[in-house]
């Protein structure tokens, strides 16, 4: 038996990387609407509640009434928006994180933010583990391809190529904040610094760490080793031991799925940076979300992912 799809959100970035991972797979069919319906309510109204799994991939607001126009009990529902990421009822979409199971069984999955895939895949292992504590004030650097902005991000970057390098979020309170701190535990708003590069995908998110004012965290090694012990088996987290001199972004990047965490440590163990590298548009978006309706589906979670 297939089950039926419907991304509303189809002809946006997001939307269509989804739909480049589904096609030719037999298990699932799309319920598609015409460029002249897409933004007809009512035509929305119709496939929302005819598909068994829909995949938003909206703005924010529209995202929220879209699930309004949910009647059918039956219809289970991935959001790639931030709309409701901590929301009650919803089951934060991160498999790794939560656990397949609890994936598999949620009506109401809130895809991760592109952001928070790398901050909340280093840190919260190594909370749970007891060797980074709840309570400090972490802080994250981040920069990302501009497609991580969708359409009105492109635009500017493709219409304006002098951008070498745009630093935001200065007033703080970014919107990922809160799932940030809610999934890995932590007891303070992490400080998120994101900046954008002219390249369209691709991410590198760090946490730096002062090891000689945390005790129990141990040497680099010991959380490498911690992260490789946590993500073992996965083949979409993978935790390298290589100890590069630099990490490059490449704005030729092609999609992938992976997310790649790195423990890089100063000679006498007193500092690290905890970095992840990923395509904001595959484990940061769309990959998650195919990664995501696998699971929903009973299928291998991997299936028709970049790895
Ligand atoms: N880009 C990324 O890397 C990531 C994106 N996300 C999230 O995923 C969601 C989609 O993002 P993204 O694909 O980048 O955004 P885009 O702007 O590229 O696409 C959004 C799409 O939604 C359509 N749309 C807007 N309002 C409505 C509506 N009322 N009814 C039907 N369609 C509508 C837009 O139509 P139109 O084409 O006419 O503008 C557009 O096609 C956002 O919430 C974003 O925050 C999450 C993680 C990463
Ligand atoms: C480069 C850029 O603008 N990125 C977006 C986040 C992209 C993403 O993760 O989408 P969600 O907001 O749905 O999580 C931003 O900072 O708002």
């Amino acid at each position: 038996m297939t089950t039926s799809v419907f991304i509303d959100g189809a002809a946006g970035t997001t939307g269509l990387e989804i739909a480049d991972r589904l096609a030719g797979r037999s298990e699932f069919s799309l319920i598609t609407l015409s460029d002249d319906r897409r933004k007809d309510d009512a035509a929305r109204a119709e496939a929302l509640n005819d598909a068994d799994v829909v995949i938003l991939c909206l703005p924010d607001d529209a995202a929220k009434a879209a699930v309004s126009m949910i009647a059918n009990p039956r219809t289970r529902v991935i959001d790639a928006s931030s709309a409701h990421r901590v929301a009650a009822g919803w089951t934060y979409g991160f498999p790794e994180i939560v656990g397949h199971d609890t994936v598999a069984q949620a009506r109401f999955v809130s895809n991760p933010g592109c952001y928070p895939t790398g901050f909340i895949a280093l840190v919260a292992p190594l909370v749970r583990a007891g060797l980074l504590p709840a309570d400090w004030p972490y802080v994250c650097h981040a920069v990302s391809g501009y497609s991580g902005g969708g359409k009105a991000l492109i635009a500017r970057f493709e219409d304006d190529t002098d951008i070498a390098f745009r630093a935001y979020g200065l007033a703080l309170g970014h919107k990922h904040v809160p799932e940030m701190k809610a999934q890995t535990g932590i007891g303070h708003d992490p400080i998120f610094a994101p900046a954008v590069v002219p390249a369209h995908r691709g991410m590198l998110v760090e946490v730096p760490l002062h090891l000689s004012m945390m005790p129990q965290a141990g040497s680099p090694d010991a959380l490498r080793a911690a992260l490789a012990e946590f993500y073992a088996g996965s083949k979409v987290v993978k935790v390298e031991t290589d100890q590069p001199d630099e990490l490059l972004l490449r704005a030729s990047m092609e999609p992938v799925d992976t997310l790649t965490l790195r423990v890089l440590g100063a000679k006498d163990g007193t500092q690290a940076r905890l970095v992840a590298i990923l395509d904001n548009l595959g484990k940061g978006a769309s990959g998650a979300a195919v990664q995501n309706l696998n699971i929903i589906a009973g299928l291998d979670e991997t299936a028709g992912l970049r790895l």
